[in-house]
């Protein structure tokens, strides 16, 4: 098994509440994540909107600092890194983000965005700026005559493509995807992801891949960290996620997928109540004030992840549930080409 390319040790994001001047809390957005991703792999991220999937996605790329915690990439404790080391380190780490109307300036054309990483980082490739950003424009599946258009004439799938194009322009080792496709249409979603994943294949691109959409992720991610309230309560292999998910909470989102019809004897799991605030998160496990296996031990012990299946699977719970799942979800989920 290759070397991890980036190595997560307790990555926490703790964000202050102000009163006026006064500090009055804490929004505990992300509390100590372990993960690994390793060369050309791609981790699905998710979970339901608030438990911290952005933050995470900022702090992995350096937009934001983290609390506490460290980020290793290639070897290199990177948690901290300043201005100077940054620059090496964003020719390596790319993000791709959700939105792509708001992700391009307006005011430039394609060619001026595309080239930008280049020209900010001081890099002439072989044959010149335009020629590399012409190749890159192809490499996406846009016309390279589209160079002097400005992002406005763009559908919005095809705008995606132009932000991808940006992110490979300095050839990445790994692409943080925050919802690429959730804002494009579903046909539309199918052809980008595909698109992601020839990149993928064609440039040994690693991923950690954001999304709230399962059985997109099921798609396109090798292995799957779900996240609650700013902890991942379950990880593993993705065929072991999706067909013998342990977490009650990772099988109450898988069996809210419409295809997935006969998780076991309880069918479709409607969760009851809403999440909890990560101002103030229940003690123990947060998963809890949902939890239809809750006991008095999950209010007072905060489970940890425990590794199982030989180190495939992890799950963070006191009272995991065994078993596979019946149904074929496979197939009903292919996004098709
Ligand atoms: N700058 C900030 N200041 C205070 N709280 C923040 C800040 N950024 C995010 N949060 C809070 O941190 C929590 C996690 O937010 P985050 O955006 O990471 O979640 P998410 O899972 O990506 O959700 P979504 O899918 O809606 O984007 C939320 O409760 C959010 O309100």
């Amino acid at each position: 098994m290759s070397e991890a390319l980036l190595k997560v040790r307790g990555l926490t994001k703790h964000f202050p509440v102000r009163n006026g001047f006064r500090a009055s809390g804490m929004v505990r957005a992300v509390d100590g994540l372990d993960f690994d991703v390793r060369p050309g792999e791609t981790l699905g991220l998710v979970g339901e909107s608030g438990c911290g999937k952005t933050t995470t996605g900022r702090m992995l790329v350096r937009l934001l600092e983290p609390t506490d915690g460290t980020i290793e990439f290639a070897g290199r404790d990177i948690t901290h890194a300043r201005r100077g080391a940054l620059r090496p380190l964003r020719q390596d780490l790319q993000i791709i983000f959700q939105d792509p109307y708001a992700s391009l300036n307006p005011r430039h054309t394609v060619g001026r965005i595309v080239a930008m990483p280049l020209q900010v980082n001081g890099i002439t490739p072989p044959g010149g700026v335009k020629k590399r950003v012409q190749e890159l424009l192809e490499l996406v599946g846009l016309n390279p005559e589209h160079y002097n258009r400005y992002p406005h004439e763009f559908s919005g799938g095809q705008r995606q493509r132009i932000g991808i194009a940006r992110a490979l322009a300095l050839r990445p080792r790994l692409i943080v995807a925050d919802e690429p496709v959730s804002a494009l249409d579903v046909s539309i979603q199918a052809q980008v992801i595909n698109l992601l994943r020839d990149l993928q294949r064609d440039l040994d691109l690693a991923f950690v891949f954001i999304a709230h959409d399962l059985a997109v992720v099921r798609h396109f991610c090798h292995r799957v960290a779900v996240m609650y309230l700013g902890k991942i309560v379950e990880i593993g292999d993705r065929d072991d996620i999706y067909t013998r998910p342990q977490h009650p909470y990772t099988r109450a989102l898988l069996s809210a997928i419409p295809d997935v019809t006969t998780l076991g004897p309880a069918g479709r799991i409607r969760l009851s109540g809403d999440v909890p605030t990560p101002l103030n998160p229940p003690s123990g496990c947060r998963f809890r004030t949902r939890c239809w296996k809750a006991q008095e031990r999950c209010a007072t012990e905060e489970p940890a992840l425990v590794a199982r299946d030989g180190g495939r699977q992890s799950t963070a719970c006191h009272f995991p549930e065994a078993g596979t799942i019946a149904a074929d979800t496979g197939e009903n989920l292919e996004v098709a080409p």
